[in-house]
């Protein structure tokens, strides 16, 4: 019996777009989901009642940064991740592919795994598949991602084959030293780069591993957004409809939509709490830079059509002032806000498909914020 379980409510009649569920120890997620970014067991600035109180269902935390810095045994001597960050709600954890890949010179790649160097104090490390499930097994996330390559972009045809190909033999060794399955589901990864036939040889090789959940990865990574929209367009409909679809690191508003219209459940970015920290809020209007001058007598809410702490109790000028001083309660309000908007757009976008008019939501939202269709 696999910990997550995958229930289709129904799919939008006008777009295709999926309503689902995901049961899981700690919950059910109510898909399409956006799922904040809490990298080192915690979602920056945000404690677990605000997550609550802005209604997130489930957040995401690193393997790689929680491996490092306090250390996995540490967590699991804590008795597990959500003990240890209070947080009694579904977790998800990356495999730190991501991450580790993204030190640039300072990893080595071969079959067994990545050797690469601490970006805290430069010490010398090795993760393989087996060593991230033994890390992910003790951090105890309801949903575990399995240890992958993600190419950069643009990368060679041949690189990208390569990559995948070790991807897909990687995903093996995870799921053979995946312990806990009856708490802990682990996801597939697809690979492929930007190239259709990648695309569906890794869907398939990672399909036949048969996994509780698929994510789409290798996207997100530089590319146009329009490149992204058609991998997505013939890489989901190769993923089982029984199961959650994952797409990593895809977090502007636009993105989410455009993504749920392609069939994907499941969406992370750390845009929204990043750009909270330099004082930029995603609001209806489009984005707002809070620290610019304009609004340094601006007695109005971040959003005017927000119903979020911030925007009910504080000013657009107090917020500036806050970012000015550089003061912590800016970054607080201001993630605040950001959240609750991608959460709120999630929750409309979840109402548009009962409604079987996810296109309709897709042009008024477009319009209102200023994105071109
Ligand atoms: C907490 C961060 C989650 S998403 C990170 C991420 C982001 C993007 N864009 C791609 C990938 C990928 O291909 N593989 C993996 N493991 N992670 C990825
Ligand atoms: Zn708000």
């Amino acid at each position: 019996m696999s910990a997550i379980r995958y229930e289709h409510i129904k799919t939008c009649k006008q777009s295709g777009a999926r309503l689902g569920r995901i049961h899981t120890p700690h919950g059910i997620i109510e898909t399409p989901i956006f799922m904040p970014v809490g990298t080192q067991a915690t979602v920056k600035s945000m404690t677990p009642e605000e997550l609550k109180e802005i209604n997130s269902q489930i957040i995401l935390s690193n393997t790689y940064h929680l491996y490092m810095r306090p250390g996995h045994d540490l967590v699991k001597e804590a008795g597990g991740l959500h003990k240890f960050m209070n947080w009694d709600r579904p977790i998800l954890t990356d495999s730190g592919g991501f991450q580790v890949f993204s030190l640039g010179p300072l990893r080595k790649i071969t079959e067994e795994g990545v050797e690469f160097r601490s970006h805290i104090d430069g010490s010398k490390h090795f993760l393989s598949p087996e060593k991230v499930m033994e890390i992910e097994n003790a951090l105890g996330a309801d949903i575990m991602m399995a240890f992958d390559e993600c190419a950069p972009y643009p990368a060679s045809r041949d690189y990208v084959k390569n990559s995948l190909e070790r991807t897909t033999r990687w995903a093996k060794r995870c799921k053979e030293a995946h312990k806990n399955t009856e708490n802990q589901g682990l996801f597939g990864i697809v690979q492929g780069g930007m190239y259709k036939d990648l695309r569906e040889q890794s869907a398939k090789e990672i399909m036949e591993l048969d996994f509780p959940g698929y994510a789409v990865g290798g996207l997100s990574v530089g590319e146009p957004k329009e490149l992204m929209y058609e991998v997505l367009e013939y890489t989901t409909p190769l993923l089982p409809e029984d199961k959650p679809r994952y797409l990593m690191g895809v977090g502007s508003p636009d993105a989410l939509i455009e993504g749920a219209i392609r069939g994907i459940d499941m969406f992370d970015c750390v845009l929204p709490t990043r750009i909270a920290r330099n004082g930029t809020a995603m609001t209806s209007q489009g984005k707002v830079v809070v620290r610019n001058a304009k609004y340094a007598r601006d007695f109005t809410p971040i959003d005017p059509e927000c119903d979020c702490y911030a925007c009910k109790n504080y000013t657009k000028a107090y917020i500036r002032h806050l970012v000015k001083a550089n003061e912590i309660l800016a970054s607080r309000l201001i993630t605040t806000h950001n959240l609750h908007f991608l959460l709120k757009l999630m929750e409309n976008v979840r109402q548009a498909i009962r409604e079987d008019r996810l296109l309709d939501f897709r042009e008024e939202f477009f319009t209102k914020y200023g994105y071109e269709l």
